[in-house]
């Protein structure tokens, strides 16, 4: 696992146009969650989609709103929280394999359905079949009076309906899947027994049981040792490049996102100001927020030493501002940034950047056609 990014890495995996070719499975449109009782915006006209087989690292410093949007995809946001607005489509398939039109209609269990709209009902036949999680805590997702084995046939035997012997065998093949070592005597282990990195692999396991056309990962892997968090990216890779399943990874650590991700979506504030090809953004960020946090990040300790090199504090989750919410703590900034929100704007191929600087510099809005170059004072390395 490296210690900085490394985009080569990423474009050996999967360029940015390849993924763009394959069918979309998640669309993200507009997406408004409010928070607390002044129904404060914690997330603010989201979009982005991801493809089949695609990886998108979803990044931002803490309270950004990357949890509430993952939570909004699952449908488990917390109590006080609220969809306020857009929408959420997951892509089915048709029976040849290629995607349906991402269109919100509510089709069966492999059509297209917009996951705003369920009821607590349908939710059922989507979360934990044609949706799979995994989280930080892996312990905190299991009985700890059950064994890890009975845990994942349970889930095989309800949602597949398999027999019980079934689900045995199914279970240890899943477990060994995953990288388990003697996943027939793991099957009776207790979660106490198991390590972190084990625990995640069971986790994961529950997670692709039902062979799921998305998985999120929100945190998985910062709990664990470098040398873990490396196995356990590796596997995720492994998992949707064999199973095409596509991955929305939520992490603070850019490092992790060079290792496995082919797109970038940096949050700030609650919006998404820029998203772009991991190895384009990385080499060249066209937002001041991911230029800094790349800088931070190349100091290897991003979590903790964010603030003491982004001067300032994030505006409060859901303070209303006239212009760019970045503004005061960007070195960037002039009088026009804060008069009047920024839109995204086309900062290069499949690359936006929401920074009124990268538009001056000669294309216009997500409407505009020409391709941009970054303000001269970006170039030049200025302090954020
Ligand atoms: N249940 C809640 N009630 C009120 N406010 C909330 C609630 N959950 C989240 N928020 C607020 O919404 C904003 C976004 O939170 P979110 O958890 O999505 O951030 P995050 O980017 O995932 O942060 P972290 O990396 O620390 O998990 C934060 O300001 C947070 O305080």
């Amino acid at each position: 696992m490296p210690q900085s990014p490394s985009p080569e890495r990423v474009i050996e995996r999967g360029t940015a146009s390849a993924v763009e070719r394959a069918a979309t499975a998640l669309t993200v449109e507009g997406l408004t969650v409010t928070v607390g009782g002044k129904r404060s915006r914690a997330v603010r006209d989201v979009s982005f989609s991801v493809a089949r087989g695609e990886s998108v690292g979803l990044v931002g410093e803490s309270g950004s709103g990357k949890s509430l949007t993952c939570r909004s995809v699952l449908g488990v946001l917390p109590p006080g929280c609220e969809v306020a607005g857009g929408r959420v489509v997951l892509t089915g398939t048709t029976a040849d394999g290629s995607a349906e039109g991402a269109d919100g209609a509510e089709g069966g269990a492999e059509g297209s359905v917009e996951l705003t709209a369920l009821t607590r009902r349908q939710w059922d036949g989507v979360r934990g079949s044609r949706l799979g999680a995994v989280f930080q805590d892996p312990a905190s997702y299991l009985n700890p009076s059950l064994t890890v084995g009975r845990q994942l046939a349970e889930q095989l035997r309800v949602t597949l309906r398999l027999s019980r012997d079934a689900a045995h065998a199914r279970a240890v093949e899943l477990f060994t899947d995953v990288g388990l070592h003697h996943p027939a005597d793991v099957y009776h282990q207790y979660p106490h027994e198991l390590s972190g990195g084990m625990l995640q692999r069971v986790l994961i396991a529950i997670a692709i049981s039902c062979d799921p056309e998305l998985l999120i990962a929100d945190e998985a892997t910062t709990a664990l040792d470098v040398v873990v968090q490396a196995e356990i990216l590796e596997l995720l890779h492994r998992l949707r490049t064999d199973h095409g399943l596509a991955l929305l990874l939520v992490t603070h650590d850019l490092a992790v996102v060079a290792e496995v991700c082919d797109r970038i979506l940096v949050m700030y504030a609650g919006e998404i100001v820029e998203d772009g090809p991991t190895a384009d953004v990385l080499a060249a960020p066209s937002h001041p927020y991911t230029e800094a946090l790349l800088r931070v990040a190349s100091l290897g300790t991003w979590g903790r030493r964010e603030l003491d090199v982004i001067p300032g504090r994030p505006p409060e989750a859901g303070a209303e501002l006239p212009g760019c919410r970045f503004a005061d703590r960007c070195a960037y900034a002039t009088a026009a940034c804060t008069a009047a929100p920024v839109p995204l704007h086309t900062a290069g191929d499949g690359h936006r950047s929401r920074c009124l600087r990268v538009a001056e510099a000669g294309s216009g809005s997500e409407a505009g056609t020409a391709e941009t170059s970054r303000p001269a004072t970006y170039q030049e390395g200025a302090t954020v």
